[in-house]
This record gives C-alpha cells, sequence and structure tokens, in this order.
C-alpha cells in the first residue's frame, strides 16, 4: 500500500529527511508549510499520515507540535523516528566570499538555538530570524540573493536551493537527535518500516486536580510501583491561567491489558484527567 505523507516542509527539510528513511519508496510525499497545517491535513483525511518535529536533544520539545496535538487537533502518535542531525551554515552562491558579513541569520528556532555558540562567536553581529523550518528558510534565500542572510539547515537544503556551505556541522553538541511523531486520526494504525525499532512507548497527557498538595508525588508513584520506566515527564501551561499546568509523560512500554490501564485508573481515582497521546514504536535512522 502507498501512503500519502504529510511533512513539515518544504523540500529538504529534517523532517523530510526523517520521512524519506522511514517510508523509503512506499509513499508518496506531501509539504506543508507549518505544523498546524500539516497536522489539520490528517484530522481532515487529506493525507494518510502526518510526521512532525516533537522534540529535540538539544533544545526540548517542539511546543507547537505538543500544544497542537492536545488543544487543537487529538490525532495519535502511531510511531516515532528518532534521526541524527546535522546543522551547516549557508549562504547563497554570490556570497561564498563574504558570509561572516551576514547581517541575519534565518532559520528554524530549534536548528538556531543548537547552534547559538557557534553563531553567537562567528556571527556576532547578526540578528536571528526564524522561519516555519530550516527548509523555509533555505528556499527564501535562494529565492531572495539580494539579502544578506545566512541560513541554517542540512546538507540536502544545500543541495536542493543551490546554497553554499560556508561551515560544517556548526551545532554546539554532537549528540543532537530529534524524535519527530508519526501522527493518524486513529491509534490501531500500523505501519511498516525497516529502520531498526528502538523501544516501545505510550505518550500521556495528565492533568493534576487543582491546588492538592502531593499530586504530582503520588501521581509519580502509580507508575513507579508497578516499575513503570518513564523516560520523560515535561509540564506545559494549560493556557486557562497562570499556575495551571499538564504533564506530558513517557513510558517506554506499549499499552498493556494491566500495567497502565491500572496506572491511569489509579490517576483518575486521585482526580487527574488522563488522555493517551499515543501507544507507538519508535525507530532510528
Ligand atoms: O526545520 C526543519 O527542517 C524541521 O524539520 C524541524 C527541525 C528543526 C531543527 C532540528 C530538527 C528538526
Amino acid at each position: 500500500m502507498s501512503y500519502k505523507v504529510g511533512y513539515l516542509g518544504p523540500a529538504a527539510t529534517f523532517t523530510h529527511l526523517a520521512v524519506t528513511k522511514f517510508f523509503e519508496d512506499h509513499a508518496e510525499h506531501v509539504p506543508f508549510l507549518t505544523i498546524p497545517q500539516c497536522m489539520d491535513a490528517a484530522a481532515d483525511g487529506k493525507i494518510d499520515l502526518a510526521v512532525v518535529p516533537l522534540e529535540n536533544a538539544l533544545e526540548g520539545s517542539v511546543n507547537l507540535t505538543i500544544d497542537y496535538l492536545v488543544h487543537e487537533q487529538p490525532l495519535s502518535i502511531i510511531g516515532e523516528i528518532v534521526a541524527p542531525i546535522q546543522q551547516h551554515l549557508m549562504v547563497h552562491p554570490s556570497r561564498e566570499d563574504s558570509w561572516e558579513d551576514a547581517e541575519r541569520v534565518y532559520s528554524h528556532s530549534h536548528a538556531i538555538a543548537q547552534c547559538h555558540k557557534f553563531l553567537h562567536h562567528q556571527l556576532p553581529k547578526a540578528k536571528y530570524e526564524y522561519a516555519t523550518s530550516t527548509g523555509a528558510a533555505a528556499k527564501y534565500i535562494q529565492e531572495h540573493p539580494e539579502e544578506n542572510i545566512a541560513v541554517v539547515a542540512n546538507e540536502l537544503a544545500a543541495e536542493e536551493y543551490n546554497l553554499k556551505i560556508v561551515r560544517k556541522n556548526i551545532h554546539d553538541y554532537t549528540h543532537n537527535h530529534t524524535r519527530f511523531a508519526v501522527l493518524h486520526p486513529n491509534q490501531h494504525t500500523y505501519i511498516k518500516t525497516k529502520l531498526n525499532k528502538i523501544t516501545d512507548r505510550t505518550t500521556l497527557m495528565i492533568t493534576l486536580p487543582s491546588d492538592q498538595s502531593g499530586a504530582l508525588h503520588q501521581v509519580l508513584s502509580a507508575f513507579s510501583w508497578r516499575k513503570l520506566n518513564l523516560s520523560k515527564i515535561e509540564s506545559r501551561p494549560m493556557k486557562t491561567g497562570l499556575g495551571n499546568y499538564f504533564f506530558i509523560i513517557d513510558i517506554d512500554m506499549k499499552m498493556d491489558d494491566v500495567l497502565i490501564p491500572g496506572a491511569m485508573a489509579e490517576l483518575e481515582a486521585l482526580g487527574c484527567s488522563v488522555r493517551t497521546l499515543g501507544t507507538y514504536s519508535a525507530y532510528s535512522i
């Protein structure tokens, strides 16, 4: 079967690279300019699957993806792709010899954050400007050679948009990986890949009862006495007022019939609300 797979585009973003490796050639790739547009298309059935960035090892969660999943478009995470990320500095070919004079650095906010030390030292006077993706920034300078901008993006983007890489591997730390989520309206959807599976995961969203002392401790104990291994816990604002947060928790196993449902029932009995954002396998590139 051939899937129609939407991704955070345009061509040659990191998300696109992840899609290419995950689906090989049994998928039609459909670029979207923003994460919400891509997720809306999956919810409306215009594409079969959406692939969007979820979390970066250096910069943390992609809040736009998590917030849109939680507040706007309740798709399920049905798979995860973990990809190494190498950032390069590139310019329009006409500026190859004068890249150090760049007035602006343009890229996705996570890409700029991953290269802060490099940019701080090598382009101290440049202003940062944020694009919807690294690919969008690369495409922009191809189309606007008159603007004195350097872009942070990957090797494929330099090829795709005919740019010159002037500094390679400018990310500040070597262990730069990103998790991409494969999203579908229905949790019970199976996808096939030849990539190596690294782990199974279940992602839950948990809202604590308000003003109850020790609530987070009780939540964690529901997982700990069942020996459920958590690989992530993070809080995000509910957007309902200062001090109101929900938690995103990753458990390192697939939904089962006993342990995770038992923990969820215990949390609900404590007055928490619990939503399963997905139960899936994670694969590495
Ligand atoms: O902008 C891109 O290319 C993306 O796919 C998002 C992203 C940005 C920075 C690191 C990893 C993924």
